[in-house]
């Protein structure tokens, strides 16, 4: 039986099944929304007001420099906006059409497509939640393989509608996601003979992924709530859909919190844990959080990205050699939400090979390896 993604949790079910809030009728922060910054170990947002040269890059997919600029975004950033990137425009509108009509169901109706403790699938807060005292002032559902059961729950008639869009969706994506995977090796020197599991045609076509959609309430007290806590992404890459409202940061050394500004049909590309580890480090996958505001209902669609499910990934061959020793070892997708599960923000260097002195240190301003 071939390993699948939709039991990564299997071994790791989710004790707390939390009471499911109805947002809207909610006029003040109850407490155990209330963040206060013991409960995040990351620093608050200085912001970067005016920095106007310190902001994410915008990289035009059918820019000729499209292959450095991926690269360079990926060792100095972790995160970048494409345009030209051929989803077409009805489709993000069908998407975020989709996410808003499922999150303004009924409490109720939502919760007959509950995720189970030990699912993947499903409706409910994000798995991270058990790491933190607080609450996170959200709501998602996660999609792996078909969601037609979780929506004929949801949507008794018009389910197959709703349907036809995520396979539409995930359809484009996946075609998107092998594009920007090539982009970002490609940046590296690597080639198809050194990806032999991304098939014989080099477009991943085994490729696993899931699909969350976000939904962030407006709140009553946003600067003390937290929309989806800093985390990095268990993914080879992430590609973010988010509407025309602001919330995404990702952490930017010696910056701090930076917004990803929402660009008109622009996507937001993260690099993932798996990246980190494919790259020996040379692409440190990006620490990122949403916060919420007062006024405006915010919906995020990520579709995560990621190896087929029974592949080991490891350092690219490649990119060792006698001053490049592989910093990770060896696993598989699978295993590594696993290892999420269990130590969450430091799953990455749980898989850390022993640490050459110079990996502790930072060798340069952005490509260092953390520990611990
Ligand atoms: C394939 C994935 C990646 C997961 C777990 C599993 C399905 C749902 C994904 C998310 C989506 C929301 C943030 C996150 C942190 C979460 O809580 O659930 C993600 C997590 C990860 O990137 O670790
Ligand atoms: O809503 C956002 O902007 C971030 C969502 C996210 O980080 C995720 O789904 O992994
Ligand atoms: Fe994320």
């Amino acid at each position: 039986m071939p390993a699948r993604l939709s039991d990564a949790f299997k071994s790791h079910p989710l004790n707390l099944q939390l009471k499911h809030p109805d947002f809207s009728s909610l006029q003040e922060l109850p407490d155990s929304y209330a963040w206060s910054q013991n409960d995040d170990q990351y620093p608050s947002s200085p912001g970067s007001f005016g920095a106007e040269q310190d902001s994410v890059p915008v990289i035009d997919l059918s820019d000729p420099n499209a292959l450095k600029l991926t690269g360079h975004a990926c060792r100095t950033w972790g995160v970048f906006q494409v345009t030209n990137h051929g989803i077409p425009s009805k489709l993000l509108d069908d998407i975020e059409s989709a996410g808003r009509s499922l999150f303004s169901l009924p409490v109720q109706q939502k919760l007959k497509a509950a995720r189970s403790p030990d699912g993947i699938s499903g409706y409910g807060f994000a798995r991270i939640s058990s790491f933190f005292q607080k609450l996170m002032w959200s709501e998602g559902f996660t999609i792996v393989g078909s969601p037609l059961e979780h929506f004929r729950q949801l949507w008794p008639q018009d389910y197959n509608k709703f349907c036809n869009i995520i396979e539409e969706y995930e359809k484009v994506m996946k075609r998107l996601a092998g594009r920007l995977m090539w982009l970002m090796l490609g940046s590296l020197g690597i080639s198809m003979e050194d990806v032999k599991w991304a098939g014989p045609k080099g477009d991943f076509r085994d490729a696993s992924a899931a699909l969350q959609l976000n939904s962030y309430p407006a709140c009553p007290d946003p600067d003390r709530a937290m929309g989806l806590a800093a985390h990095t992404d268990s993914t080879l890459l992430t590609i973010l859909y988010q509407n025309n409202t602001s919330g995404l940061q990702v952490l930017r050394e010696g910056t701090g919190w930076v917004t990803v500004p929402p660009l008109p049909g622009a996507l937001v590309v993260n690099v993932g844990d798996l990246i980190h580890i494919l790259s020996n480090g040379l692409y440190p996958s990006v620490l990122h959080r949403a916060v919420v505001n007062r006024s405006r209902h915010r919906l995020s669609i990520a579709y995560l990205y990621g190896p087929p499910a029974s592949v080991q990934i490891s350092p690219l061959s490649k990119l060792l050699g006698p001053s490049q020793p592989p910093l990770y070892r060896p696993i598989t997708w699978n295993e590594y939400l696993g290892t999420k599960a269990k130590h969450f923000n430091n799953a990455l260097s749980s898989v850390l090979l022993c640490a050459p002195l110079n990996a502790l240190v930072d060798v340069s301003d952005h490509n260092s390896v953390k520990v611990g």
